[in-house]
């Protein structure tokens, strides 16, 4: 461990990645990106790609003949698991039915829509009909086209499940393969790294760069422990739990070192060698040097960007400043000396030089914060369960109040499902489906996930809404609508129609999946569905009247208020006036 021994071999200017044509010049200021609802409703574009997640071009709108699957539907290619916790224990048949035609994910999951996309798959929000928890699924976006891919996609998932459990490792859950695509099931978080701190109001934030610093050295030290460098750890792949704790996720490039020789040089044979972000990547991995110094390089440059709010150069003279030792100062001035050492220790050019993670964390300027952060963890950890618990309590008392039936309250004879029934989900996505692109549902197009993340690949299911035409069978909010907020991702997703909006930690909202109950917010729906026809005022004063009349039984017993008392009694007068 040394503190910025600049070498002369360290001036020497290093190769760049071949792939940085655009690279950026040196430092700047963070730019803020729109977070995933920019990407909900443009990725298909792909205009301005959240950074991080290097779009794929969008797929062409359809011109020719229709694909041969939906000529001739077929039924799913099969099923089969990859991780050792399906194939040891598969789905009962009562949850799932390979003799049907819907998927296993269809089977198995609630889709509850899509949280976000990055460069090889969409990720999206699900329940499992099996437990009733919330997940997450991962989902590649393309069909795997040969096997070498499929290899290589398969990998990401067996690396995630090798590693054992970790407070700070994003926990692995199950993964499979259906019709050429993967899938990963993981615990839910509520949003990335980048996209939270995105979010944060712009300018330094040292207190929570030594947050995260404590958080991500605990990650690598299990990593480490165990044999493995991770290689491509930045804040795009490090997830965040609503209590704010920090998991380590995006296991596609993990790479097993020799345990005889953690520190030792590794060399990848070539076939392996596959390049990470090259504005998070150790020098020497330009040279074959894969190690664990690689990760503590990376974490470095991730809580250089965090903690100064700076844009990490992707090339030219910032990107060769900073792997020469070089730190941009009219950025780190502002940070305390302690960091600043730090940052300079993790950021040595050699990595024999470079400290650690174990010497790392037993800096006394680490360990007095690992302290305070546990302590802080495990309080907000503490009040999120409670809270879940207390709303666990009250939704379960609103049940039993409506399942009383009291007379004078009519709207809460009929409670709401929880989540839509799974029947009629299908029913009304592939009814939807199959009127607007004449198809009797494919395999091509799961209904489940074509419903929520694919409206741009489907102009025609966008100009159906825009014309006005009825939306009863899409459910859901569409992505981009005006309801997501840009910090609680998985929140909003579900935004306008979720009655208990407080976050929830993976572990503890399964005991309140019942307040997830859809009440979808129609009355503009219905308001713009004839803008144009002709009405006199008393069928006007009607329509609204009815339009009130279903808000207030759309509405969910929490937020039963005299106001809608009011307006029910509003309406009745209505009904009754000539
Ligand atoms: N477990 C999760 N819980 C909540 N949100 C998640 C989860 N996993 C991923 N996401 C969201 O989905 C987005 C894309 O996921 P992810 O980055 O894993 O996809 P990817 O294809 O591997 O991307 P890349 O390879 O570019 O990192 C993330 O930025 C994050 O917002």
């Amino acid at each position: 461990m040394s503190v910025a021994v600049e070498t002369t071999t360290s001036r020497v200017p290093r190769p760049i990645p071949a792939h940085l044509s655009h690279a950026e010049q040196s430092f700047s200021l963070k730019k803020r990106r729109f977070p995933f609802s920019s990407a909900s409703t443009s990725s298909a574009s792909c205009s301005s790609p959240p950074r991080g997640s290097y779009c794929l071009p969008p797929l062409p709108p359809s011109k020719g003949c229709p694909p041969l699957s939906r000529m001739f539907p077929q039924h799913q290619s099969p099923w089969t698991p990859l991780s050792d916790s399906l194939s040891k224990s598969p789905p009962p048949s009562s949850v799932y039915d390979p003799s049907k035609q819907t998927s296993y994910f269809g089977q198995c999951f609630t889709n509850l829509g899509l949280l976000g996309r990055g460069s090889f798959g969409e990720v999206y929000k699900v329940q499992n009909n099996k437990d009733g928890r919330l997940y997450a699924v991962k989902r590649s976006a393309q069909r795997f086209r040969g096997n070498g891919e499929r290899q290589r996609s398969v990998k990401e998932a067996r690396n995630h499940e090798r590693i054992c459990p970790h407070p700070h490792v994003l926990d692995f859950v199950a993964a499979w393969e259906e019709s050429g695509r993967l899938y990963i099931q993981t615990e839910l978080c509520s949003t990335s790294l980048l996209l939270h701190a995105e979010n944060k109001p712009p300018g330094p934030d040292e207190p929570a760069a030594w947050g995260y610093l404590c958080d991500l050295l605990s990650a690598l030290q299990h990593l480490h422990s165990h044999g493995f460098v991770h290689l491509d750890l930045k804040p795009a792949n490090v997830l965040i739990t609503d209590s704010g704790r920090l998991k380590l996720g995006d296991f596609g490039l993990l790479f097993e070192v020799n345990q005889t020789g953690v520190e030792s040089k590794n060399r990848k044979t070539k076939e392996d060698v596959q390049e990470g972000d090259p504005r998070y990547m150790a020098p020497e991995l330009l040279r074959g040097e894969y190690g664990p110094a690689a990760d503590v390089f990376s974490l470095g440059v991730s809580i250089l960007e965090l903690a100064c709010n700076l844009e990490v150069p992707n090339g030219g003279e910032g990107w060769q400043q900073l792997r020469q030792g070089h730190l941009p100062s009219e950025f780190t001035n502002g940070l305390s000396v302690e960091l600043q050492s730090v940052l300079r220790m993790m950021l040595d050019p050699e990595p024999n030089e470079r400290p650690t993670v174990s010497q790392l964390l037993a800096l006394p300027c680490v360990r007095k914060r690992r302290w305070k952060r546990r302590i802080y963890l495990m309080v907000a950890e503490t009040m999120l369960t409670v809270v879940s618990f207390c709303q666990f309590v009250v939704c379960f008392g609103c049940k039993l109040l409506s399942s009383v039936r009291l007379p004078f309250l009519p709207c809460w004879s009929k409670p709401e499902p929880c989540t839509p029934p799974k029947d009629s989900w299908d029913r009304d996505v592939t009814l939807s489906l199959s009127s607007l692109h004449n198809d009797p549902g494919s395999p091509e197009d799961d209904g489940v996930f074509l419903h929520h993340s694919d409206p741009e690949l489907s102009p025609t299911f966008s100009n159906r809404i825009k014309s006005g035409l009825s939306v009863e069978s899409t459910s859901t909010p569409l992505p981009g609508s005006p309801v997501r907020g840009p910090v609680h991702s998985t929140q909003s997703v579900l935004g306008s129609w979720s009655s208990c909006s407080l976050p929830l930690t993976p572990t503890s909202s399964h005991l309140n999946n019942s307040c997830h109950k859809l009440t979808p917010d129609v009355s503009p729906i219905h308001a713009e569905r004839h803008p144009g026809s002709p009405s006199t005022a008393s069928t006007e004063r009607r329509r609204r009247g009815r339009v009130r009349a279903e808000e207030a039984a759309a509405t969910p017993r929490p937020n039963f208020e005299p106001k809608n008392l009011l307006s029910l009694f509003e309406e009745t007068t209505l009904e009754g006036q000539p």
